[in-house]
């Protein structure tokens, strides 16, 4: 069999999870359309849905949800990690950090056995719970701690969107920012084989515990040519300006081959579903604010129209990372926390992959074409 550079088309899993259509722009959790979901579902309601399989029943989701919130703290040892990071370090680094520790706290794994089938499924449930519940909380912990300030306790009677704003911002979130960044982490939940979730599941493959299954997509998510792009879309349009610098700017990055950050995608050769639902949610808060919204909303929308006219022969459209970053910094989120909210949303994701791995699990070792020397002799130091 051929190489094929960063195995496009190459079928690495199956999975029932998501599905995708880059031609139609068609995105569906479990069957269900995207569009669905970000109107009428809630982050909670659509975790259950990847991890589970289907529309929870009221009573499901009551549980669930009451799980959810009891599992919002995590263990003051995590906060006093988080006191010998770097201030000035990533956010995406403290978090990957303190994910990677909370097996410490809560251990079980020995309970898996080697062939998944008789994978302990309380062990597996509670990790879920107990891991999905605490991104936020790291999130918004690491904001404060990194300030020199206390973290804001998580509130029970707020929902998981609601109680991450207020985490982060210490105030009563608005309805509609909160519904906003309920629809944003439901948009960002999962995404196919996207390679965070493939480092996911690889992780996974080995029977690693479910809190270094997500430490390693983390890591994954963080680079700039996935998840990091969101904050380097802001950066970008800084750096454009105003919407009479577009043309220029535009017409110099595509003369030197640079990427366009928030553009291009592997899978979608149309504009990213997820980006005009984002775009549809900029416009619903423009609304809400009597108009006012940040100037780089208009560079933003220049650059898309101008860059469709250079980059639509080649399938080049915006994607999920394009708006996302727009919407959160009008939410009061600071720019290197960006990545980090994505990551906080496609932990539901990648743990509905690693239960479904894990349930008929072999361990991921796939093969390398070798270019390197035929064997040879050593020669010793001296003889160099
Ligand atoms: C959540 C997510 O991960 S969404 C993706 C977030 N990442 C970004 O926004 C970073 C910018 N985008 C990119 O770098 C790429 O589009 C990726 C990494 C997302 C996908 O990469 P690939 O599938 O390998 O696309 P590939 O590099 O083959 O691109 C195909 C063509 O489109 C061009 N292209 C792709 N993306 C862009 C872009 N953002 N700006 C300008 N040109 C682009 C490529 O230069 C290439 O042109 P060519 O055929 O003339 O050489
Ligand atoms: O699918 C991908 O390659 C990138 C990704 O995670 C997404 O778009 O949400």
């Amino acid at each position: 069999m051929d190489f094929v550079p960063g195995l496009q088309g190459v079928p690495a899993a199956q999975s029932a999870i998501s599905y995708l259509d880059g031609q139609a722009g068609l995105l569906t959790y479990r069957g269900y359309r995207i569009v669905d979901l970000a109107r009428q579902s809630t982050f909670e309601e659509t975790a259950w849905v990847l991890i589970h399989g289907d529309l929870p029943t009221a009573l499901e989701l009551a549980e669930f949800d009451a799980e959810l919130r009891r599992n919002r703290r995590v263990k003051y040892n995590v906060r006093d990690i988080m006191k010998f990071l770097p201030i000035d370090g990533h956010p995406m680094e403290a978090l990957q950090t303190c994910v990677a520790s909370l097996g410490m706290f809560y251990p079980g794994q020995e309970r898996m056995t080697a062939n998944g089938v008789n994978a302990d499924s309380e062990f597996v449930e509670q990790m879920i719970v107990k891991i999905l519940s605490s991104m936020s909380t790291l999130v918004a912990m690491w904001e404060h701690i990194r300030k020199g300030d206390d973290p804001v306790a998580p509130r029970a009677d707020l929902s998981y969107a609601e109680n991450f704003l207020y985490m982060m911002t210490e105030r009563e979130p608005d309805p509609i920012e909160a519904r906003i960044m309920d629809a944003c982490l439901i948009l960002h939940a999962e995404h196919t084989l996207n390679a965070s979730t493939f480092a996911s599941l690889v992780c996974g493959s080995t029977l690693a515990p479910p809190n270094l299954v997500v430490a390693s997509a983390i890591g994954t998510l963080a680079g700039p040519l996935h998840g990091g792009a969101n904050q380097r879309v802001l950066a970008m349009l800084d750096e454009i300006g105003s919407v009479e610098n577009v043309t220029p700017w535009l017409e110099e990055k595509l003369a030197n081959k640079e990427v366009i950050w928030g553009f291009g995608h592997r899978e979608y050769k149309v504009k990213d579903p997820r980006a005009d639902i984002l775009q549809g949610l900029l416009e619903q808060l423009r609304e809400h604010r009597g108009g006012q919204l940040s100037p780089l909303y208009e560079i933003a929308r220049e650059l898309e129209a101008q860059a469709a006219e250079h980059l639509a022969g080649k399938g080049v459209y915006p994607n999920v990372d394009f708006y996302s970053g727009l919407l959160y910094a009008e939410l009061g989120i600071p720019r290197d926390q960006f990545t980090p909210i994505f990551a906080i949303s496609r932990t539901a994701g990648w743990l509905a992959h690693w239960k479904e791995q894990i349930a008929n699990n072999r361990i991921y070792r796939p093969t390398q074409v070798y270019v390197g020397e035929s064997p040879r002799d050593y020669r010793p130091i001296g003889a160099r």
